[in-house]
């Protein structure tokens, strides 16, 4: 099976949670456009739900493909979010971002009575930290916010590039009108005190690390899908099942 194969299979096995009446929020990237394209075949033959889009790109998808769209001012509490992720750990602790939709989808599935993150099966890793951080920050100070993201990084002992993310020749500008850091610091042992010193800056507006949101990870390999399930509590472990 291709990549894209294991994302459709991934988005399928998703679509099993989702039921007739429910508040979504759809998540971006190229996983998350493989749900969609699902989730649109079965609304057409008669699945009743409404979708807050975490993104303009995925918004004009489900436009196009008849996912029927609310906001999150008019829908504030959603039933359940399905998005794609950078890297996945065991804890379903996520690296996100990669699409550049981070602050929204954040947002999203913290409205979200669940987070059920879908992905092929190289995006799981032991440590989180060999995809680039993504930070999104307010273009005013630009230079002093990726000073202080490096000095937040050493006082933790992580080192690395700190690049302004391009696209076209021009600054990536998000759907929120800001930028996005890519931090390189390799792998992130205490991604809660990285997420707290990062908080502490004044232009960081998000960051990429989604701590304690997904609840439940679908996850498509050669062997088929392995569904994954956050510890409810602190210390409890997390069970596998392999379907
Ligand atoms: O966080 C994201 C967008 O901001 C995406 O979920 C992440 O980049 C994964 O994308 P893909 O499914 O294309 O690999």
């Amino acid at each position: 099976m291709d990549a894209r194969q294991l994302k459709v299979e991934a988005a399928r096995a998703a679509l099993a949670h989702v039921g007739s009446g429910m508040r979504l929020g759809i998540g971006t990237g190229t996983t998350a456009d493989e749900f969609v394209r699902l989730l649109a075949e079965k609304v057409a033959t008669g699945l009743a739900v409404i979708g807050v889009p975490t993104s303009e790109r995925t918004a004009a998808l489900c436009r196009e493909l008849g996912v029927p769209l609310s906001t999150l001012e008019e829908t504030p509490e959603l039933d359940l979010t399905i998005d794609g992720a950078d890297e996945i750990d065991p804890a379903l602790t996520l690296i996100k971002g990669g699409g550049g939709a981070l602050l929204r989808e954040k947002i999203v599935a913290a409205a979200s009575q669940r987070m059920i993150v879908i992905a092929d099966q190289s995006k799981m890793v032991e440590t989180l930290g060999r995809f680039p951080l993504p930070i999104e920050v307010n273009k005013f100070g630009l230079r002093a916010t990726e000073i202080a993201v490096a000095a937040a990084a050493a006082s933790l002992g992580l080192a690395g590039p700190v690049t302004l993310r391009m696209t076209g020749g021009q600054p990536f500008v998000t759907d929120g009108g800001h930028l996005i850091l890519d931090a390189s610091f390799g792998r992130i042992p205490d991604t809660r005190a990285l997420s707290n010193a990062l908080f502490a800056i004044p232009g960081v507006v998000e960051h990429g690390l989604f701590i304690g949101l997904a609840s439940t990870a679908i996850i498509a390999g050669g062997d088929g899908i392995q569904t994954v399930h956050a510890a409810r509590k602190p210390g409890s472990s997390i069970d596998h099942d392999v379907a």
